[in-house]
């Protein structure tokens, strides 16, 4: 099957060689449509790829009843209705290293440019003017750079600014002191990085919390004549609070390559001689388009091809050593949760998840994720998946938990999932034999060993002679051909099980028949 993406915002075309190569992947670029225009398109894609042009907003995602993953070739994902891509079970992936080097040399650069004036003295000359006294500046070296936002551009922009002999001082929520010795580099609150620098840059993602951080308040905290950068996102500083500051001669400078609304070319603050800009450059250069496309294209290709995404947005990711230990579990939890979820009955109130043995050392998340895919799948239907799973079950109102216990019943490994609803509880446990594969070894408190696949009946009875004679017959009967048959009871004469691979799906007729044999008690026909 062709699946076809779709590029929306323009993306170097040597970083989208590896969608163009992929045999099974039809590209389509189409730059510059309208949002109405691209509501109209895109149920047709398996894909999008954007930048930060493309709004991908919730109507446009409620119309892409095909879409599968939008990729983001960049950091920042604003652009993108995350929640709405979660809940219809899209994932998100972005290139979140391509373009560090290219945002903090353009913040440097921006910083540098401010300190000598050189945009504004370039203008005045263009412009015929030679002025060597209105354009004298300020050096770098001993002046202090207050960074907010220490993530991987601020990281760089400190590292820059110190080989340009700059004291650095940073703030962010996960700076500690050691690290801030091991970097060479100042901490503080915010309010005493905003208090010592003479510039100021910041590096956070546009966020609830980080929305007009600096505001008319930041601004009364920092040092007269500061001067400020904003290669991040417009947003984070409050637009009128800095012209205001500026105008107040709070702040001698601001160097702006985002803005509220983009794009922009009307706005009081270009009016203002002291602000310098760039349309949103910061990641616009060869090296890091080109490695942005390749890392999106690279994780769409991998995704559409069944495999994981390096970079995924809204789903935690995991490292790839971690993956590739847990990854062997993915077909047994999901497989699992499809098994159980065709024993229960009644309203789905809690899932547990019990993991064992070495299972205990892995990182479960996306473990509980599959697990919760095959169980909620019998009901939602396909299109529930690993990103969506856990918002659906928490939406549905069911409580999801996950256990650890170092003791597996003598199995290396042993994964347990157990439903609760409003008539009872249900559950199933599976293991990874080495070199053997998946086993299913419980059915509620019943030991079995049956491969997790094909289709299956699983009889509750009365441990009496001829039931299970009476089962083989029914089934001949019907011309079903048993595969496997395993039985287990509780004590002689009591409660028993039948577990039935079979060559087929057990049809209604079948199953009405054998449901009414006698000391039958249940009949659950699993596909697998
Ligand atoms: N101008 C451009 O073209 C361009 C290019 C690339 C990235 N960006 C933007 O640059 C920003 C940083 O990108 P990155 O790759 O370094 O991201 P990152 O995730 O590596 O770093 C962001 C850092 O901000 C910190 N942070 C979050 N909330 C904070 C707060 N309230 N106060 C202080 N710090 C806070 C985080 O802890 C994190 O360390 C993003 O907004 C991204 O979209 C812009
Ligand atoms: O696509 C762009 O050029 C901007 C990218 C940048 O803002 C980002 O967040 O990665």
């Amino acid at each position: 099957m062709v699946l076809k993406v779709l590029i929306s915002d323009p993306l170097s075309e040597d970083g989208i060689y590896p969608l163009r190569q992929a045999e099974h992947i039809e590209v389509t670029v189409d730059t510059g449509l309208t949002p109405e225009e691209l509501a109209e398109k895109i149920e047709a894609f398996d894909a999008l790829l954007v930048r930060s042009q493309t709004q991908v907003t919730r109507e446009i995602i409620e119309k892409a009843k095909n879409l599968k993953i939008v990729g983001r070739a960049g950091v920042g994902v604003d652009n993108i209705d995350l929640d709405a891509a979660t809940e219809h079970g899209i994932i998100v992936v972005n290139a979140p290293d391509g373009n560090t080097n290219s945002a903090a040399e353009h913040t440097m650069a921006m910083i540098m440019s401010l300190a000598r004036n050189i945009p504004q003295a370039y203008h005045a000359l263009k412009n015929k003017k030679w002025d060597r006294k209105k354009y004298v500046g300020v050096e770098l070296k001993n002046k202090t750079l207050g960074v907010v936002g220490l993530g991987r551009i601020g990281a760089e922009v400190a590292a820059r600014a110190k080989g340009q002999r700059m004291n650095v001082v940073a703030y962010d929520p996960f700076l500690t002191e050691e690290k801030a010795e091991k970097m060479g580099i100042g901490y503080g609150t915010l309010e005493e990085v905003l208090a010592q620098a003479d510039f100021i840059t910041i590096h956070t993602p546009l966020l609830k919390e980080t929305k007009h951080l600096i505001n008319k308040e930041a601004f009364e905290k920092m040092k007269d004549g500061v001067q400020i950068v904003n290669c991040a996102r417009g947003g984070i500083i409050d637009e009128d609070a800095l012209y205001d500051a500026i105008v107040n001669k709070k702040v001698a400078g601001a160097g702006l390559d985002v803005f509220e609304q983009e794009p922009v070319t009307d706005h009081k603050l270009l009016e203002l001689p002291e602000v310098i800009a760039t349309p949103h450059l910061g990641a616009s250069t060869v090296e890091a388009q080109e490695s942005v496309a390749i890392d999106v294209s690279h994780d769409v290709v991998n995704f559409l091809s069944g495999g994981l995404a390096k970079n995924p947005v809204n789903l935690p990711s995991v490292a790839k050593e971690v993956m590739n230990k847990i990854e062997p579990y993915f077909y047994l939890a999901e497989k699992l949760g499809v098994f159980v979820s065709n024993l229960t009955q009644g309203v789905m109130e809690e899932v547990n998840i019990y993991y064992s043995g070495e299972l205990t050392d892995f990182e479960v998340g996306p473990l509980t994720r599959n697990a919760l895919k095959g169980l909620l799948k019998r009901h939602l239907g396909d299109h529930v998946n690993d990103v969506n799973a856990a918002f659906l079950a928490d939406r549905k109102g069911i409580e999801v938990h996950e256990h650890k216990s170092s003791s597996a019943k003598g199995f290396t490994n042993l994964l347990t999932v157990e439903v609760k609803t409003n008539v009872g509880t249900r559950k199933v446990a599976g293991t990874l034999l080495n070199g053997l594969g998946a086993r299913i070894v419980l059915v509620d408190t019943y030991s079995v060993d049956v491969l997790p696949e094909g289709h299956m009946v699983f009889i509750r009875h009365k441990d009496q002679p001829g039931a299970i004679g009476r089962v083989g017959t029914l089934l001949a009967r019907e011309e079903i051909n048993i595969a496997t048959m395993q039985v287990g009871r509780s004590n002689a004469g009591g409660d028993a099980i039948m577990m039935l691979t079979i060559d087929k799906h057990l049809e209604r007729r079948a199953l009405d028949q054998l449901s009414q044999l006698s000391d039958i008690y249940g009949v659950t026909p699993i596909d697998l």
